[in-house]
């Protein structure tokens, strides 16, 4: 059982301190939708993965993207990302439609978010450095001495050690493969990053540590957060809000406490299921 410990509340642990500022700022009237889908549909051959699905994801917040197995969350990850190609609808990005943009204001878009794909997908005949690197040479112009401090910056931002700079992804613990490609997500100082499935084959206390990393991240850096995740203890601990996919569109979305009152029946076994009590009892 995935369970973590969970530090007391009293004095105010981590886990409750951000829960209590995400559910602050997820009742923020004025927050800016920086993602907007509307009416999306995205297929392959007959076979339609999602319909007329609407969502937003609004400015400075962490929100999970929950649903079960195959459902589409990669998919619609991928889509917003331009990896995969819609059907129908429009995805809007910090205000622009993506089918309007042409290259270069697309280019310049896409600077302004980082992904953390599932598994880490660092390149492994690159070092932790070189990896970081990667988007900073495609986009940016300037001396590798400057490129050298900006990746120790991202090194040490994430908590990896010094000496990680220098390691290929074969001599990494998991745990130090995800907190790498936060690094590379974070490369170019995006407004936007995506996480699939971050803690996954982390052990608890791993996950807990990565999602603490997540939510200090948030934070400092003011960052938007979309982040696909199976992990009960993030959807409590660092999540403002929460979407749930299912049928092909969203089923549910809202703080936990939205999720946990929902009348879904998918919602209702996911969140109220043996594990998810467990995850509760621990707080
Ligand atoms: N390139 C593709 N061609 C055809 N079908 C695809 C393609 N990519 C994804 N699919 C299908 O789309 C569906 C949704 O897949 P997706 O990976 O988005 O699910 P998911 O919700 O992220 O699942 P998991 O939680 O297991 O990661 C699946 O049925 C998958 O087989």
């Amino acid at each position: 059982m995935d369970q973590r410990p969970v530090a007391s509340a009293e004095g105010g642990s981590p886990e409750s301190s951000y829960a209590r500022e995400a559910s602050d700022r997820a009742g923020d009237p004025n927050r800016e939708a920086v993602i907007r889908v509307r009416n999306l549909e995205v297929g392959f051959g007959e076979k339609i993965i999602m319909k007329g699905l609407d969502l937003d994801v609004y400015r400075g917040e962490i929100l999970g993207f929950v649903g079960a197995s195959g459902m589409g969350k990669s998919v619609l990850t991928r889509t917003i990302l331009g990896l995969v190609r819609k059907t129908q609808g429009t995805i809007e990005v910090f205000g622009e439609d993506l089918d309007d943009l042409g290259p270069e204001t697309r280019r310049a878009v896409e600077r302004r978010w980082g992904v953390l794909f599932q598994q880490g997908a660092l390149f492994s005949s690159l070092t932790v450095k070189q990896n970081i690197q990667v988007p900073m040479r495609e986009y940016l112009n300037m001396s590798e001495r400057l490129l050298d401090e900006l990746a120790m910056l991202k090194i040490e931002m994430v908590g990896l050690k010094a000496d990680a700079a220098d390691k290929y992804p074969s001599d990494l613990s998991g745990g130090m493969i995800k907190r790498a490609a936060l690094a590379r997500a974070l490369a170019l100082d995006p407004e936007i990053v995506f996480l699939d499935e971050p803690t996954s084959g982390l052990d608890p206390i791993g996950a807990g540590e990565f999602d603490d990393l997540i939510a200090t991240l948030q934070k400092t850096l003011g960052l938007t957060v979309f982040m696909v995740t199976h992990d009960l203890d993030s959807l409590h601990s660092v999540c403002d809000r929460i979407a749930a996919l299912g049928e092909g569109r969203i089923i549910a979305q809202g703080p936990i406490e939205a999720m946990l009152a929902s009348d879904n029946a998918w919602v209702k076994a996911y969140f109220h299921g043996k594990r998810a009590r467990a995850v509760m009892d621990e707080r």
